[in-house]
């Protein structure tokens, strides 16, 4: 049976794609792509290409090369200039979750799509709020910064400087936002033996599944609180919210706080106030913090990056090869599916 599939400017015949391929289109990945996400678009017959172009010059560039799909993570900034300027732009897709750095309901409103991959990296920042987490509940960034230097002299004196660790096990970690990236949160501190509280402005209540390596599995229903009790109850707290206009926990929730407690921000800068956050560190209110994300990137301050009870990335949640696959491949189907008309 004759199975012809038109793909706007070329034919697929006996799912054969034709010699006529007049005018491919062009996908531009301006913060990278693995190569499985470059392949199969590939495979559906677009040109890829994976030049870092400026910011400044990437309206000229899309419109020299009639680029059909813009593909970014957070550094590109998708502008509403870039949105008016080039009329060869289908879709802009996001490689990740956060689209703060998009003008996205403009972009829909002048009929560009813009799509993004909730799910793919969920797992990988949810293990790196861990290993935040193990870090600093160890003091692991400070003895890292320390033994190279002073370790041979001074090695006691470390070794007590670093004796009041404590376990994870057992302590109350509270998250805030029970979406995809806090229920993989949940699903591991329940698997550590933590207690789990949540709060959410959306959801009432989640559903949290936990696998064993026997395929044996508990689901573990998590109600969630308003936030202020959250913060009075938790040991620890992770944050999983998309980019607010304002702090969400600045002075009056440190403040509010379990003394000796901890705090992990692997969501948006600007969610802590970085400021209060100090203060916090300083006065021993709080034990420690882990930062992947900062108020200003990609240069954070200098008293963040120094001090010594912050365990810090470089907005490293989703950066794992896992996770990266997961992006490409993802964005490679959904763009198939959009421009690819059957
Ligand atoms: O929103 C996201 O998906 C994360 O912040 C990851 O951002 P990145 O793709 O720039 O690493």
């Amino acid at each position: 049976m004759v199975n012809d599939l038109v793909i706007r400017n070329q034919f697929i015949i006996n799912n054969h794609l034709s010699t006529i391929n007049y005018n491919t289109m062009k996908v531009l990945a301006n913060d990278g792509l693995t190569q499985s996400g470059i392949d199969a678009l590939k495979e559906n017959g677009f040109e890829v290409i994976t030049d870092k172009v400026p910011q400044e010059n990437l309206i000229t560039y899309i419109n020299e090369n009639q680029i059909t799909v813009l593909l970014v993570r957070s550094a590109t900034k998708v502008t509403k200039e870039m949105i008016d300027n080039c009329p060869s732009l289908e879709i802009i897709g996001r490689g990740g979750v956060g689209m703060d750095n998009i003008e996205v309901a403009y972009a829909r409103e002048k009929g560009k799509h813009v799509i993004n991959t909730p799910a793919a990296s969920s797992e990988s920042v949810a293990e790196l709020v861990f290993a935040h987490l193990f870090s600093g509940s160890r003091f692991l960034q400070d003895s890292n910064r320390q033994m190279p230097v002073k370790g041979n002299t001074e090695f006691a004196k470390l070794k007590k400087a670093y004796e009041k660790g404590v376990e994870l096990r057992g302590k109350t970690i509270g998250i805030v936002g029970i979406g995809r990236i806090g229920q993989e949160v949940a699903r591991i501190a329940l698997g550590l033996g933590m207690k789990v509280i949540a709060s959410d402005t959306k959801i009432g209540k989640a559903s949290v599944r936990v696998d064993f390596y026997n395929q044996q599995y508990i689901n573990v229903e998590i109600e969630t609180e308003p936030l202020e009790q959250l913060i009075q109850h938790s040991d620890f707290i992770t944050l999983h919210v998309p980019a607010q206009n304002g702090p969400i926990i600045g002075k009056a929730e440190l403040d509010k706080m379990k003394t000796g407690a901890a705090i992990v921000n692997c969501a948006r800068g600007g969610v802590i106030d970085e400021e209060a956050l100090i203060e916090a560190l300083d006065s021993g209110k709080l034990a420690f913090a882990g930062l992947d994300v900062f108020e200003k990137e990609p240069t954070p301050s200098e008293k963040i990056l120094t001090h010594p009870k912050i365990s810090l990335t470089p907005h490293t949640g989703a950066a794992t090869e896992e996770a990266q696959d997961r992006i490409g491949t993802e964005l490679a189907n959904q763009i198939a599916s959009i421009l690819l008309v059957k």
